[in-house]
């Protein structure tokens, strides 16, 4: 700490750190670590919105009890040697977003957290601080706004830096659902696949589900999605009847908004549609949802039901053309202080 009495003071420029947050994932392959994540991921009142008196007894007797061996299986499935693949892509874009801002000559610091789990939102804001930055744009790496994923973010990172005495400056992103730097990487992606793989009959947009009830109390997740899908599906060009937009992992027994990827699937194969891709627009990053649910679980379905092959287009990872985007979507939102 600097002389907090100094009678002359020197004037310094102010520096400006990024912050990426993903939502986090298990440290290890291991029941106990699942176990962790889940409880305190399934434990925020922004993802089950469900009374705490009736939620918490069915989370600790039941969800903890039998779900992480279950989803043992599925991260076992995908498990990368740099570990979850959710954090081994998140680092891969750190590391490009780092190179990409470095060589247009911006002097910036970047860290990467996750809102639950590790490396935590606490550590991120304190290596930021550490690196002298008063100035910190926050950027939640989901490109869809809901309060489930989004929101809780600002919510946390508000109550970190209520522990702060000299708070940094902040700054959120709050979407970058329709940005040109997304979309162009997304239908980038898309175009390539066809040229290397030829085109499918129909490309299935799958985004993650969320609560029909959430929804109708005002979230705009849905509508953000469907705005990302139709403008995705305008740069590529595509007719109305070769795409739709699907919404898949649900959770529990509630409605989730629809319609849902497997059963459209199942359906779609029993029409006789015998060739469908399968992108997951909303994860910038791939994780079990896309690398499990998606390209193993739903494709399996897919051709039990008849179809012939169901293929899964990548998610952006760290594709170049993103990870400009991205640097892109950073230098316009640090517009005044850098
Ligand atoms: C229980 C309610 C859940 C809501 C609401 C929800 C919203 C939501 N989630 C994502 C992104 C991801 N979710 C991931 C995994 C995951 N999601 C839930 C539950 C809800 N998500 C659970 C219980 C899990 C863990 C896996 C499982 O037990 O099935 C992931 C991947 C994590 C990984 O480690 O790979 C992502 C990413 C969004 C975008 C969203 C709302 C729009
Ligand atoms: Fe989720
Ligand atoms: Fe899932």
């Amino acid at each position: 700490m600097s002389d907090p009495f100094d009678i002359d003071p020197p004037l310094q420029p102010l520096r400006t750190g990024i912050l990426l947050v993903n939502l986090g994932t298990p440290d290890a392959l291991e029941v106990g670590a699942i176990r962790r994540y889940l409880r305190e991921f399934l434990s925020d009142p922004r993802v089950v919105e469900l009374p705490r008196a009736l939620w918490l007894p069915i989370l600790y007797l039941y969800v903890l009890t039998t779900r992480p061996a279950k989803v043992r299986h599925a991260y076992a499935a995908v498990w990368t040697e740099q570990g979850s693949p959710l954090r081994a892509y998140s680092l891969q874009q750190l590391a490009g977003l780092r190179a990409e801002l470095a060589r247009r000559g911006h002097d910036l610091t970047v860290e990467l957290a996750m809102r639950y789990g590790n490396p935590s939102l606490r550590s991120g804001l304190d290596r930021l601080r550490e690196q002298g930055c008063e100035r910190i744009l926050a950027v939640p790496l989901y490109p869809q706004y809901s309060a489930s994923t989004t929101a809780t973010v600002i919510d946390e990172i508000g109550r970190q830096l209520a522990t702060f005495r000299d708070q940094p400056e902040m700054r959120f992103i709050k979407r970058f659902h329709v940005e040109d730097g997304y979309i162009d990487a997304l239908a980038n992606s898309v175009r390539e696949f066809w040229q290397a793989h030829g085109e499918p009959e129909k490309l299935v947009m799958s985004f993650h589900g969320l609560p029909r009830a959430v929804v109708e109390k005002g979230d705009p997740y849905f509508r953000d999605c469907m705005q990302t899908a139709n403008q995705l599906a305008a740069r590529l060009g595509l007719p109305r009847e070769r795409w739709l937009a699907t919404f898949q992992s649900r959770f529990g027994r509630t409605p989730w908004i629809e319609p849902y990827t497997e059963p459209t699937l199942r359906d779609m194969a029993r029409q006789g549609v015998r060739r469908v891709d399968v992108m997951c627009p909303g994860f910038v990053a791939e994780c079990i949802e896309t690398l499990e649910e998606i390209a193993m679980g739903v494709r399996e379905a897919f051709i039990e039901e008849g179809g012939e092959d169901l293929r899964y287009i990548p998610a952006l990872n760290a594709r170049p053309d993103w990870i400009g985007g991205l640097a892109d979507l950073v230098e316009k939102n640090i517009r005044g202080w850098a």
